[in-house]
């Protein structure tokens, strides 16, 4: 058995990215990006207006009051989207916010702040030079770079590549994720249950979602009963993934055949079996492909087992197939409401809570059955609680380490 870091440290070591994709920009949120992006020209490609009004020289409106008005020739107009135009001693331009500059001009007062009559305008005070004026390159210049490869793409740098005319953009691909749900009991959703002993899947769903969750490419391979036959034929069909994810059947009983036959079939080579953890213990990963550059996760299939060993060993191996830097879920201290109490503490545990923000930082309370088993612990809670090897017992209100899997629960309320 290995321990949790070490576990990990071999998942990403032998975790390589997918290669690269063109996409559409209405498909690039979230993908990672894998070119850098330069401005194609100045933004804003010329001087323009912060503010309706009117363009004028700073000359003619010095010394301007209210009862003594600077009084300008109105002699042009310049709006969003028009021409350059011009305006000479004595005179002024209208002028809309995004209007470029006109000749000459080298202010803009906004327009509160004058009178327009007979086509005159009257300006009753004097503003400073150059005042209300969006300077030509002030966002970015033409050949700087804007965005690098590397970065998660969000809206906001979706607006940039649109801005600089990339309709499309290089990624990092999605890796193909392959779901083979074992296990003689278990049904698929819709399937009439004829025995008291069989029951449905919940792992094959939970799973699926975390995937897409992940940024991967969800693949439902199918259902093996607990034959070689079935096994052997069912496991064929993920060839064409990047990651083999497969529930229940590696811990130690007769019919936990995964383990052997994924060696068998697709050429797997076992890098751990069984981990230090709780709960996750039987958990198997291996790689196999022609360059070793496909991952395997025979995942445990108690459902709870099965989402935790997801978020801490598969999210950040999907993460890191798919480009991203930053590859594990956040972690954060929490005081433990309660406490928690456990008769050995051989394994580092992972406990189901529900996290919320105080004043006082943040709490988090231990779903009441912690069972591998109970599902609704996974309903109920946000993150994982650690407990650390050696750790028997934790107080009330004392701080713990707590991976969020969720963020929801810092969400703004109606009520709030
Ligand atoms: N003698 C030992 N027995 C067990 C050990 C052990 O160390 N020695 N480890 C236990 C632990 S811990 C776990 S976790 C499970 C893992 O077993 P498997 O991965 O082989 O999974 P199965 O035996 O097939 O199933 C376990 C449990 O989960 C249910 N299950 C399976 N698939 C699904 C699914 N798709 N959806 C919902 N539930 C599923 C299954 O019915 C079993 O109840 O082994 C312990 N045993
Ligand atoms: O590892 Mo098992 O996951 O504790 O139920």
């Amino acid at each position: 058995m290995i321990k949790f870091e070490d576990a990990v440290k071999i998942i990403l070591e032998n975790t390589k990215t997918v290669g690269l994709e063109k996409v559409f920009l209405d498909n690039a949120l979230g993908r990672v990006l894998a070119e850098d992006i330069y401005a194609d020209r100045d933004n804003p490609p010329a001087d323009n207006s912060g503010m309706d009004g009117f363009a004028v020289r700073y000359e003619d409106i010095r010394g301007a009051t209210e009862e003594n008005p600077a009084v300008l020739d109105i002699i042009a107009e310049s709006k969003a989207g028009g021409e350059l135009v011009k305006v000479k001693p004595g005179t002024a331009a209208y002028i809309y916010t995004g209007g470029l500059i006109p000749e000459g001009a080298d202010t803009v007062v906004q327009k509160e702040l004058t009178k327009v009559e007979d086509n005159k305008v009257f300006i009753f005070q004097e503003i400073k030079k150059g005042s209300n004026i969006r300077p030509k390159g002030g966002d970015y210049k033409r050949g700087d770079l804007l965005i690098e490869s590397g970065r998660k793409l969000r809206p906001a740098e979706i607006g940039i590549l649109s801005s600089v005319n990339k309709p499309t953009v290089y990624v990092y691909q999605q890796p193909r994720v392959g779901i083979l749900t074992t296990g003689d009991e278990i049904l698929d959703v819709g399937e009439p249950v004829e025995k008291l002993s069989q029951i449905r899947t919940s792992n094959t769903y939970s799973i699926f979602s975390q995937v897409l969750e992940a940024g991967g490419i969800p693949v439902v391979i199918g259902f093996s009963k607990d034959t070689p036959e079935d096994t052997e034929r069912k496991l064929s069909y993920a060839k064409s993934c990047d990651i083999l994810l497969t529930t229940g059947g590696v811990s130690v009983g007769e019919y936990d055949l995964v383990k052997d036959f994924v060696t068998k079939v697709l050429g797997v080579e076992i890098l751990f079996w069984k981990v230090k953890q709780k709960p996750g213990k039987p958990v198997a990963f291996g790689v196999w492909g022609a360059e070793k550059e496909k991952l395997f996760f025979g995942i445990p299939g108690n459902p709870v087992a099965a989402m935790v060993v997801f978020e801490n060993m598969v999210k950040p191996a999907i993460r890191k197939m798919r480009g991203e830097k930053k590859v594990f879920n956040p972690v954060i201290k929490a005081k433990l409401l309660g406490g928690y109490r456990r008769k050995k503490g051989e394994r580092l545990e992972f406990i189901r809570v529900a996290l919320e923000m105080t004043e006082d930082g943040f709490v988090a309370r231990p779903f009441g059955k912690q069972g591998s088993n109970i599902l609704t612990g996974m309903v109920f809670a946000h993150g994982f609680g650690m407990v650390e090897v050696g750790v028997t017992e934790i107080k009330d209100g004392e701080e713990i380490k707590v991976i969020i899997f969720d963020k929801s629960f810092m969400d703004g309320d109606l009520n709030a």
